[in-house]
């Protein structure tokens, strides 16, 4: 189990508060004073370098934030995660996304039961049946080989996927992905406007297989179909992915075509598990596969590196320090890869599901902040976009740069011309422009001084703002695997010194009730009366304009 310790009662947060409250985080200073600080805080591993010295942070804090993770007991933590105790209590379930991706003879027990032969069941079912797909020796009911994949699922059963697909285009087989999640009927609208059902594969991708909005998109895609196809033929077209096999019978999926998973992925973890088939057919089973690998060398990483050197451990430190100490409400996500445009989101259901909770382990509300709210978008873009509120707003946005040194193509000079953003981005986030520099600057131009004057302090760029560059070497299934994995890390033990409980997720409960009785409503021709004056005359709207 996990431990349940209120961090705010620890030494090493009472050293924290105190260690804040007397000192003056400033980054010239700090570098300044200590020219060797790139080389004490930053990690270099085979394939990436991840430097953290842009940080507010001195050698005091490092410590007091090491003492702060060996008092909250972070090492049983990631024991007890990785040997398949039911950490997930709430749900009473094992959170084991970790053997999924874990090629090793090593037996991982839950009730008993080794569940590496089941893993290594799936897989191999998923890589016989993408062969069978790209090769085009499995065809469609025409005859026609299969070229078009329609991932229909939503939350964690759609976004890793989707992100995945995305960074990982340059690896593409022959076939195309498409992603359908919301209900709106616009999105699978869209989707199928442009696919020939002779040559399409549905996949439903759903952990319960309960789920409105997949369901829904479920029966409209089969609707579609049948109306080329006959019930026969859906067995060719459709698959499902679920834990839930009974119920995926019952919609009329055939048990061969049923990759299943188990209690033990959490839903935001799932891109690893049978969740993954879109992955598998767009890029092949064999770049899935080193994902997979990528992502185990990040676990033994984090299961065996000194906390001091251990990257997802340190990420998840320097948020803490910014959530709990700066009162830092949002974190960025930027990566310097159009390949990563869907990272950000990613990270949303990853961060914001698992630590978005006021209730700690021992059921109490808790009286310190917790999960951050997490966005962004890659650079340049979000350059030419909201870095103005990063650079000049008056709240601070810590955020994480990632960046590749290779490009996957070779453009004329645009990989020099990103890195540059990239590390003139990081560079003034943190040392900014002074008054001074910036009066320097427009005496040059040979405005007058009333001038000067009245400019000055639009022109300041206040800095210290604190950021984490990631630069990997390239962008590969491997290294994407090893990125993926230090963000759920980071989530795990952030989520471990907070109190909580990171890997159920019954915020989602209440919306989703509602709606099924409003759904009811909306149906019915009585008028509705039932609910609050604004959701009364909403409803009434909507209902006279439908
Ligand atoms: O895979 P399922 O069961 O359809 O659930 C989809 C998503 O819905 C959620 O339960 C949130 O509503 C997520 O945790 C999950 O990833």
């Amino acid at each position: 189990m996990l431990p349940k310790i209120n961090p705010t009662h620890t030494t090493a947060w009472k050293n924290l508060t105190k260690h804040f409250a007397e000192t003056d985080f400033d980054l010239r200073t700090l570098f300044a004073e200590n020219t060797e600080r790139f080389k004490d805080f930053s990690v270099q591993r085979e394939n990436y370098l991840f430097d953290y010295s842009k940080n507010l942070i001195d050698q005091k804090t490092f410590g007091f934030l090491q003492d702060l993770a060996e008092e909250c007991d972070l090492k049983s933590a990631i024991k007890a995660m990785f040997s398949g105790e039911k950490i997930n209590e709430t749900e009473g379930r094992a959170v084991l996304h970790t053997a999924l991706r874990d090629f090793s003879a090593d037996e991982i027990l839950v009730d008993d039961e080794n569940i590496k032969p089941a893993i290594r069941k799936v897989l191999d079912q998923m890589k016989k049946f993408s062969e069978k797909i790209i090769s085009g020796a499995h065809t469609g009911f025409s005859g026609k080989e299969i070229t078009d994949v329609v991932n229909i699922g939503i939350g964690g059963s759609d976004l890793g996927p989707v992100m995945v697909c995305s960074a990982l285009k340059h690896f593409k087989t022959r076939l195309n992905a498409h992603f359908v999640s919301n209900v709106d009927g616009n999105h699978i609208a869209e989707v199928l406007k442009n696919l020939n059902p002779e040559t399409t594969l549905f996949i439903i991708a759903s952990k319960t297989f309960t789920t409105q909005e997949t369901m829904t998109n479920a029966e409209s895609a089969k609707t579609w179909f049948l109306k080329s196809g006959k019930e026969t033929d859906v067995e060719k077209h459709f698959v499902a992915l679920s834990t839930n096999v009974e119920a995926v019978k019952k919609f009329g999926i055939a048990e061969e075509n049923i990759f299943e998973f188990w209690d033990w992925v959490g839903g935001r973890y799932s891109l690893w598990s049978a969740i993954g088939l879109s992955i598998v057919l767009f890029v092949g089973y064999d770049n899935f596969e080193q994902l997979l690998k990528g992502a185990h060398e990040t676990d033994t990483h984090f299961r065996t590196a000194d906390f001091k050197e251990n990257v997802p451990v340190l990420m998840a430190l320097c948020g803490i320090w910014y959530r709990n100490f700066f009162d830092a409400g949002t974190y960025a996500i930027l990566p310097y890869s159009q390949y990563l445009d869907r990272f950000p989101a990613y990270l949303q259901q990853g961060d914001m599901e698992s630590n978005g909770k006021c209730v700690d382990r021992n059921g109490d509300f808790v009286d310190y902040e917790t999960g951050p709210v997490i966005w962004g978008e890659p650079g340049t873009n979000g350059q030419h976009a909201f870095y103005q509120l990063i650079h000049q707003g008056t709240q601070l946005i810590p955020a994480d740069f990632i960046a590749y040194a290779k490009s996957c193509n070779v453009v004329s000079d645009h990989q020099e011309k990103l890195l540059a953003n990239f590390f003139a981005q990081t560079e003034a986030l943190a040392f900014g422009k002074t008054p001074d520099e910036v009066r320097a600057e427009l005496e040059k131009t040979g405005i007058s001084g009333e001038e000067i004057d009245e400019l000055v302090n639009y022109k300041v760029f206040q800095g210290n703002t604190p950021t984490n560059s990631f630069i990997f070497e390239e962008l590969t299934p491997f290294s994407f695997g090893q990125l993926i994995a230090l963000y759920e890390h980071k989530i795990f033990v952030q989520g471990v010194i907070w109190n909580i409980f990171s890997f159920d997720q019954f915020g989602v409960e209440l919306g989703k009730v509602l709606a099924g009785k409003i759904l009811a409503e909306l149906k019915s021709s009585e008028p509705v009366n039932s609910h609050d004056s604004s959701t009364n005359g909403l409803i009434k709207y909507f209902k006279a304009k439908k």
